[in-house]
C-alpha cells in the first residue's frame, strides 16, 4: 500500500513538472497547472502560506483532470517545508470589482444571465459544483473506477494533510464542493444568500459514500448529518453557520483577509502538536476508507453503472440544462 502510494506520487510529480510552470510575481511565488493556480505569500526562509485557486470553468466541477492537477499541486505544497498553511478558494468569475481570471469571453457569456432589459448580469460565484457529473454519466465501469480512485485520493490527501487547511468559500458549494470544504481545518463563507453549501446527493438519486458521510458526521454531528443527508439540504450561509458546516460567515469582500488572519492564529500553534492532534482526531475515519478502498471503488462503479442511477443522473443533467430561461 505504502509502495503503491509512493509510486503514484512519483508519477504525479513527474506529470506535475510537465504540466506545471513557475513564475515570480511581485516577490510572491506562484505555480499553475491549467485548472489550479497556486500563489504563495511570505518571505523566503520564513513561514509561507499558499492560496490554491480553482479555475475549472464554468463551474469548477471536480473532473478527472482537475482532481489530478489538484493532487499534484497539494503534493508540491506538502513537500515544500516552508509552507505551513493552505487556503482553498475559487478563482472563478466574481461580481463587482473583483478579478475575472479564468473566464474566456464565451465562458463569461455562459456565466452570465440576461435581465429583463437584455443586459448581461453576472451569476453568483461558484466555489465548486462538486463531482463532475459527466465523469459519472454515460461512461464505462473502468472509467468510473478510475474516477472514483481519484476522488478517494483527493479526499484522503486533504483529510490527512499535515498542513493547516482553510477554505475561503466564495460561491456555491454543493456535494463535492462541500467535501473540499469539510476536509479543511477551518471554513469561512461569504455572506451571500445565493451561495449554498451541503451534501445534496440524495436530490440527484445518488448516495454520499460512507467516508464522506463520516466526515460530515464529524463536522456537524450525527443527528444534523442524518437529517441533512436524507433531505440533501443545501444550507445558505447563516444556516450553514448555525449547523456547523462552516465556522464563520463574513461579508464577501472580507473572505480572503479574514481567512488570512485566522490562518495566522492557527500558525502560532506549534506544528508538531497541532499535527498530532489532527491525526488523533481523523485517523480512524480515514483508515476506515483505506482498509476498503478497492471494495469502495467496485461498489461505486457498479452502483453508478445501474440503469436506474444513470437515468436519475440523466434527468438531473437535463434539469440543469433547462433551468436557464
Ligand atoms: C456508493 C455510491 C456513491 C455515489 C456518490 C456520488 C457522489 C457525488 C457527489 C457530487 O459531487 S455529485 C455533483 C453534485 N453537484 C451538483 O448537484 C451541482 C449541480 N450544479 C448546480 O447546481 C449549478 O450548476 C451551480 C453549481 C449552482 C451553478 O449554477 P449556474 O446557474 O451558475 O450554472 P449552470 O447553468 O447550472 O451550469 C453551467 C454548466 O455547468 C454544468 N454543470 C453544473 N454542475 C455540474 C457538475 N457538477 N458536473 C458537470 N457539469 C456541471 C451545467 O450542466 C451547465 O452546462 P451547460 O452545458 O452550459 O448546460
Amino acid at each position: 500500500m505504502a509502495m503503491a502510494l509512493r509510486a503514484a506520487s512519483r508519477v504525479l510529480l513527474r506529470a506535475g513538472s510537465r504540466l506545471g510552470r513557475r513564475e515570480a510575481v511581485d516577490g510572491a511565488r506562484r505555480f499553475a497547472n491549467k485548472r489550479v493556480l497556486v500563489e504563495t505569500e511570505g518571505a523566503a526562509g520564513a513561514t509561507r502560506i499558499a492560496v490554491m485557486k480553482f479555475r475549472n470553468p464554468p463551474v469548477n466541477s471536480l473532473s478527472l483532470d482537475f482532481l489530478t492537477e489538484f493532487v499534484i499541486s497539494l503534493e508540491k505544497l506538502e513537500n515544500d517545508k516552508s509552507i505551513r498553511g493552505v487556503i482553498l478558494t475559487s478563482d472563478s468569475l466574481k461580481r463587482g470589482n473583483q478579478t475575472k481570471v479564468a473566464a474566456t469571453e464565451k465562458t463569461e457569456e455562459k456565466r452570465a444571465t440576461r435581465d429583463h432589459g437584455g443586459r448581461l448580469q453576472e451569476r453568483p460565484g461558484i466555489f465548486s459544483a462538486g463531482l463532475d457529473l459527466l465523469e459519472m454519466y454515460g461512461r464505462n465501469p473502468a472509467h468510473y473506477a478510475e474516477y472514483w480512485k481519484a476522488v478517494q485520493e483527493l479526499w484522503l490527501r486533504l483529510y490527512l494533510s499535515s498542513l493547516t487547511l482553510m477554505s475561503a468559500i466564495n460561491g456555491a458549494s454543493p456535494a463535492g464542493g462541500c467535501l473540499l470544504a469539510i476536509t479543511c481545518d477551518y471554513r469561512i463563507m461569504a455572506d451571500n444568500p445565493k451561495y449554498t453549501i451541503g451534501l445534496n446527493e440524495s436530490l440527484l438519486g445518488i448516495v454520499a459514500p460512507f467516508w464522506l458521510k463520516d466526515n460530515y458526521v464529524n463536522t456537524i454531528g450525527h443527528r444534523a448529518a442524518e437529517r441533512a443527508l436524507q433531505l440533501g439540504t443545501l444550507f445558505p450561509p447563516a444556516e450553514a453557520l448555525k449547523v456547523g458546516v462552516v465556522d464563520e460567515v463574513v461579508p464577501e469582500d472580507q473572505v480572503h483577509s479574514k481567512t488570512l488572519s485566522v490562518m495566522a492564529k492557527w500558525l502560532a500553534i506549534p506544528d508538531h502538536s497541532r499535527q498530532l492532534t489532527k491525526t488523533m482526531m481523523r485517523k480512524a475515519t480515514a483508515d476506515n476508507l483505506i482498509k476498503q478502498r478497492e471494495a469502495d471503488i467496485q461498489n461505486f462503479a457498479s452502483f453508478i453503472s445501474r440503469d436506474s442511477i444513470q437515468k436519475s443522473l440523466h434527468m438531473y443533467l437535463e434539469k440543469l440544462k433547462h433551468k436557464k430561461g
